[in-house]
């Protein structure tokens, strides 16, 4: 059964059963004078009419095999749906770890021959858009309603854009629950992905792997499977959820925790995202923001670490200094 406003096709009993409740995120015409309002407060909305990608609603696996350029591009293979994203460079910190997805650096020929044969294994084309693309790729990135965004990012004080990211993936494949340090604006191009968020107030429940692990800044619940023994507080976890479909731009707040899946039956899926560095604030203000408190964490957890050389040692110092004193 088709659902959805307009000519939007998807059937929502077609994406992943989850355990938690949750709640609509508003849908709202770039004009609407709630939208601005959300977006200053952090809160995630769908942006509709913002034409922000338009020149790229064409991006088609035909399209972008001829005009991608045939540079190399990173793909990430996966033995599941999953794709949890980990930081290279962090993998010395953590001799155990066992990379659950495989980087490849591949042509869109070859990405293409991969989506048409993938054996048993999933892929996920996720690249910055570059100099390397080809010139009337150049031509519709500049066609971007860059007006709108940059107007965005002086409005809310944003820092500058940093990279925009193109993802092509297969049904079915699926971004575990994560947060970024970066505001984005995440514009759906092709096919339907439905993306789960969660407040930075959640933290708690959601488990994030310890700073010094590569896959820091993921959840280490299993969505498929919470392990509710070691991680109780997911049992409190409410998410919002939307379905986003071609020009769709969904506003993820920075520290806002999302889970992106691609609807299993949807054709291959194209999305770009325009992620900006967060404002400074030139006084600090109180009460602190919940982002503000995060990021303290944050800071508190490399400091600590960095301090006691040893991740180990962390839990016994911290508890010595909350248990009895601060409980
Ligand atoms: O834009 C972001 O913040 C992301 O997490 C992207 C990385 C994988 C993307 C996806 O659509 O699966 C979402
Ligand atoms: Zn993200």
């Amino acid at each position: 059964m088709a659902s959805g406003s307009g000519d939007r096709k998807y059937d929502p009993n077609k994406f992943r059963k989850y355990t938690f409740d949750t709640e609509p995120i508003p849908r709202l015409h770039c004009y609407h004078p709630d939208t601005d309002r959300l977006i200053a407060n952090e809160r995630p909305v769908v942006i509709t009419d913002t034409h922000l990608a338009d020149t790229a609603l064409k991006w088609d696996l035909e399209y972008l095999a001829k005009h991608l350029g045939s540079g190399q591009h990173t793909v990430y293979r996966s033995k599941t749906h999953k794709f949890k994203y980990y930081d290279e460079k962090k993998i010395k910190n953590l001799p155990s770890f066992t990379p659950p997805t495989q980087v490849l650096r591949m042509t869109f020929a070859e990405f293409l021959d991969k989506l048409r044969n993938p054996g048993k294994d999933r892929y996920y084309l996720q690249q910055a858009l570059n100099d390397t693309v080809g010139k009337q790729l150049v031509l519709d990135y500049l066609g971007f309603n860059w007006d709108y965004v940059n107007e965005q990012q002086r409005k809310f004080k944003w820092g500058p854009l940093t990279s925009n990211l193109l993802l092509v993936g297969m049904p079915g494949n699926v971004t575990p629950a994560h947060y970024d340090e970066q505001q984005n604006f995440f514009a759906q191009l092709r096919g339907y992905k439905r993306v789960l968020l969660f407040p930075p107030e959640q933290f708690g429940c959601l488990y994030s792997h310890p700073i010094h692990s590569p896959h820091d800044r993921q959840s280490q619940v299993d969505f498929d499977a919470p392990d509710l023994a070691r991680f109780p507080r997911f049992r409190e976890v409410r998410g919002h959820k939307v379905v986003l479909g071609p020009g769709d731009v969904l506003y993820i707040p920075m520290y806002w925790w999302h889970h992106v899946e691609s609807l299993v039956d949807s054709e291959v899926t194209v999305s770009v995202n325009f992620w900006y560095k967060g404002g400074t604030v030139d006084k600090i203000e109180y009460p602190l923001s919940i982002q503000q408190k995060v990021a303290i964490m944050r800071n508190i957890e490399k400091m600590l670490l960095e301090a006691l050389h040893d991740p180990d040692q962390m839990a016994p110092l911290l508890c010595d200094i909350v248990k009895g004193r601060y409980d």
